[in-house]
């Protein structure tokens, strides 16, 4: 299936060019169909994408400093830029210089010169592949019912987060918020009403949530998971302290709890760099949880 590009809000495309003319060139063969951005020189590409993702970029090979080899191998060892195509465009024929794209990671190339028409299909056909695979990994990993990230979504996060963590020495805490007595409030009223409980939760935790790297998952059934990289222990424990006195003070009614209203107990732990494990981290939280449910539920332990 190709995506009819033309309907969409236009994707942005990237061009990574040293020379004005052939940047222009290429801007002016897209722009009816899409935004585009210039930039001269790969590092310029690295930085330019720290703060916008691109839908496709297009590579010069020979730039001075950093040439386009280079910047793709970044690119593509960067998280947030991996699943960007690169398209080199290149002066570059000979078998070797293919066979290095291909290294880089690159996703395909166009030796210049290029035919407009030929450069116009070849980034459509990439751009309808990379809209159509994002939507795709968008709806397989999103709960249907709270609209945040499922538990697929939260065991590929976790494992990325960490390793970016243990690589950048920073600290990492995880929560686990669990409502209380979940079932018999979906007993006493009924599972609709468990329904809108749980939205309810889950839009009183992301209001006060204030980091854009923290990730809010649907756990399982009643479970939330936070991830928090970057965060200390009294980060995660203040912070755990605020969501449970958000749920309280919501005063949902609970008549067979034994605060008489929908509370929340929460377990976290901390994962130190460089030597964080998702399985270790996963059974401290879990513990946790398991303790403060003991104690006599609504409240927090984090350790
Ligand atoms: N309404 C509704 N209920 C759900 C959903 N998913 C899971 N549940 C219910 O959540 C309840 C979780 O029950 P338990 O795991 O026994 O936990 P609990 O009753 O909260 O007990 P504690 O955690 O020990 O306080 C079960 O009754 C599930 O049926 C859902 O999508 N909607």
């Amino acid at each position: 299936m190709i995506y009819d590009l033309k309907s969409l809000n236009k994707p942005l495309i990237l061009i990574v060019e040293d020379d004005p003319i052939s940047a222009l060139l290429t801007s002016s063969a897209l722009t009816d169909i899409y935004k585009t951005h210039h930039v001269s020189s790969g590092q310029e590409a690295l930085d330019y994408c720290q703060h916008v993702l691109p839908d496709l970029i297009l590579m010069d090979i020979s730039m001075p400093g950093m040439d386009g080899y280079a910047a793709c191998r970044e690119l593509k060892a960067s998280l947030s830029s991996k699943d960007i195509p690169i398209i080199f465009v290149t002066g570059h024929t000979d078998i070797k210089s293919e066979d290095e794209s291909w290294e880089a990671g690159c996703a395909d190339f166009i030796t210049k010169p290029f035919s407009t028409n030929t450069l116009r299909k070849r980034v459509n056909a990439h751009v309808s592949s990379k809209l159509m695979t994002d939507k795709f990994k968008r709806m397989a990993t999103l709960d249907g019912l709270t609209n945040i990230q499922n538990r697929r979504f939260f065991d590929g996060h976790l494992t990325e987060t960490l390793s970016v963590c243990n690589k950048t020495n920073q600290p990492l805490c995880v929560l686990l918020i669990d409502i209380d007595h979940f079932k018999q409030y979906n007993d006493v009223n009924d599972h609709l009403v468990g329904d809108d409980c749980l939205r309810l939760v889950v839009s009183t935790i992301r209001m006060k949530l204030k980091r854009s790297e923290y990730c809010l998952t649907r756990y399982s059934g009643d479970v939330f998971a936070l991830i928090m990289p970057n965060s200390t222990l009294e980060q995660a424990t203040e912070l755990a302290e605020i969501l449970r006195l958000a749920i309280k003070k919501l005063a949902l009614p609970h008549s067979s709890s034994p605060f008489g209203e929908v509370t929340v107990s929460i377990g976290g732990a901390l994962a130190q760099a460089p030597n964080m494990h998702e399985t270790d981290l996963m059974k401290r939280a879990d513990a946790n949880l398991y303790f403060a449910k003991n104690a006599g539920r609504n409240q927090v332990l984090v350790d």
